[in-house]
């Protein structure tokens, strides 16, 4: 496997890379050199600089994995990546304290007016009266996001003794009570605050949040802070709200367009003070988040479920302990009911019985969802796209758990409905991994899922396994295992047989000629 580290990433990261695989880093790529190189690569590790657009991703053909050695993704498009199945993992925490302890720096320097000072007496001036701040000391911080950095600034802010508010709708109000702050709406921190933070991702509702109608219903002398992301002040209406005296001053660390650009109309006013993306920029955050990327890399690309991948659902490691050993049975069952259907696919209907269905199995029907859709389209589908590809293609997936239990101690049942018939597998694990196939269209079985299964319904006649056995003898297909399961009713039962080998086309259509089946259908496992 082949890595592109196409940002400056720390040794330690890189090392963890090299342990197990092929790493070339390759800083400053242009984005046409990106998307030559980039159909060479397993995986790609980038911090915000590459820009890992729709384009790349669709030449990316062997891409499996995007590590961000940092926080925001915003330089990902996540969604093009979701759809063509490649996950995209972030390091989340390692650079936490660093872009907190920016901000306290920048929010200080702003209000003591430091860089222009410094500034002034690199000029060999003297000027004391000129550089008259303020104090943080009593003063209302209004804070956009209360994440990991809004609450570590939260935090910092009351030890200088503020007045801490904070805006962020999806946080409890249990967290801003523990923490000792207030949660207040938009317009109040608009209203009150005397400095305004930002801590928010870069989305789609986020962007061009703080504009010149924001502005203007803020507090008159509101210093402003931003070590979020650029997007999300306008920067034009930021400058002219500084020049109208509306905003005494801001202190900015990130850029609409990163590196900012001559024009930048913030360069043209003085009472600003800008770092070049320097949030995450020290020695403790750059190591923290190679190596927590490079584990998830490496993670992922052995194919274990990675907890910071931000295009699949999280799976809390307790959870994951109780599925994991489903997994592949889910997925089989999954292959073996797409099997049996004709038509077109409306519903999958998952039912999660005894103890299993105390945790949260959503994993285990993407794993089943990914069984169905993998033998019948020629896209990959893994555990990152399979929800997605499933509802554009009008799919309902609907789980129902129970902890009741009849026969079996856990038990996994699969109910495929097309618009021409309904289709329903059941599984189980015996002991602690083997997958065992347990019902099939209310047929009682005891199959291990794996090669080749000839499924074939039939009525209950003496003969019958016969004259299929004779077919796939005369065409050197040898049996593995066979059984024949039952109904409660009696007339019709169903034989299941395992072939060492696959049964070619002609063969199945002489087995679904024999008087009395009803209807035989292959399926093969290697393939789904
Ligand atoms: N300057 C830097 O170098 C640097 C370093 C690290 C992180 N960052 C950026 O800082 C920001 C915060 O990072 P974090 O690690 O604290 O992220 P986080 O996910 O822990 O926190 C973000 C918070 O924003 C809230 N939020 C989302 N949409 C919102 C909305 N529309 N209105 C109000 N709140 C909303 C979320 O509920 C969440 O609590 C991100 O943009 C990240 O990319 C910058
Ligand atoms: O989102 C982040 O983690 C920060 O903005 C850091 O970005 P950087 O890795 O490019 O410094």
């Amino acid at each position: 496997m082949k890595v592109l580290v196409s940002d400056p990433v720390s040794q330690a990261g890189v090392d963890i890379l090299r342990q197990e695989f092929t790493v070339d880093v390759r800083a400053k790529l242009s984005a046409e050199e990106l998307l030559r190189v980039i159909p060479d690569y397993d995986a790609l590790v980038v911090r915000s600089e590459t820009k890992v657009t729709k384009a790349v991703i669709e030449a990316a053909v062997n891409l499996k994995i995007i590590g961000r050695a940092g926080v925001g993704v915003d330089n990902i498009d996540v969604e093009a990546a979701t759809q063509k199945g490649i996950i995209v993992v972030n390091a989340p925490e390692g650079n936490t304290v660093a872009a907190t302890e920016h901000t306290m720096a920048m929010m200080l320097a702003l209000a003591r007016n430091v860089p222009q000072a410094h500034a002034s007496m690199k000029q060999k001036e003297w000027q004391r009266g000129k550089f008259i701040g303020v104090e943080m000391r009593g003063k209302v911080l209004g804070i956009l996001g209360l994440g990991r950095i809004g609450t570590g600034v939260a935090k910092r802010a009351l030890a200088m003794e503020m007045d801490v508010i904070a805006y962020d709708p999806f946080i409890g109000t249990g967290h801003a009570k523990a923490l000792g702050i207030e949660l207040a709406e938009t317009e109040e921190i608009f209203s009150k605050a005397d400095f305004i933070t930002l801590h928010l991702p870069l989305t789609p509702e986020t962007r061009n949040l703080i504009n010149r109608d924001t502005f203007a219903r803020m507090k008159k002398g509101v210093r402003i802070i931003n070590c979020a992301r650029g997007g999300i002040i306008n920067e034009a209406d930021l400058t002219e709200a500084i020049k109208a005296g509306i905003v005494a001053g801001a202190a900015i660390d990130v850029f609409g367009k990163e590196p900012v650009e001559p024009d930048n109309p913030l360069l043209t006013v003085d009472r600003v003070v800008l770092t070049p993306h320097l949030g995450a920029s020290t020695a403790e955050a750059q190591v923290g988040v190679a190596v927590d990327v490079a584990r998830g890399i490496a993670a992922a690309l052995r194919g274990e479920p990675v907890a910071t991948a931000v295009n699949m659902a999280p799976v809390a490691p307790h959870v994951l302990e109780v599925i994991k050993p489903y997994l592949n049975l889910a997925e089989k069952m999954g292959c073996l009911g797409i099997h049996l259907t004709d038509g077109r696919i409306n519903t999958v209907d998952l039912e999660y019985n005894g103890e299993i269905a105390d945790v949260d199995t959503k994993m285990l029907t993407t794993a089943v969802v990914k069984g169905i859709l993998n033998p019948i389209l020629q896209e990959t589908v893994n555990y990152v796209n399979a929800p997605a590809i499933a509802k554009a293609r009008g799919i309902r997936v609907k789980e129902v758990k129970s902890k009741e239990t009849v026969h079996f101690a856990n038990l996994i049942t699969v109910r495929i409905m097309t618009d021409k018939n309904e289709h329903v597998v059941a599984g189980t694990l015996f002991g602690k991994q083997e997958g065992r196939i347990v019902m099939i269209d209310g047929y009682r079985v005891d199959v291990a899922p794996r090669d080749w299964l000839l499924i074939g319904p039939h009525i209950d006649r003496p003969g019958m396994i016969g004259k299929v056995g004779t077919i796939l003898g005369d065409y050197n297909i040898n049996i593995a295992s066979m059984q024949v399961g039952r109904t409660e009713e009696a007339g019709t039962n169903i034989m299941v047989m395992a072939a060492e080998s696959d049964i070619p086309t002609p063969v199945m259509l002489k087995i679904k000629a024999v008087d009395g089946i009803l209807g035989a259908k292959l399926v093969n496992f290697n393939a789904g």
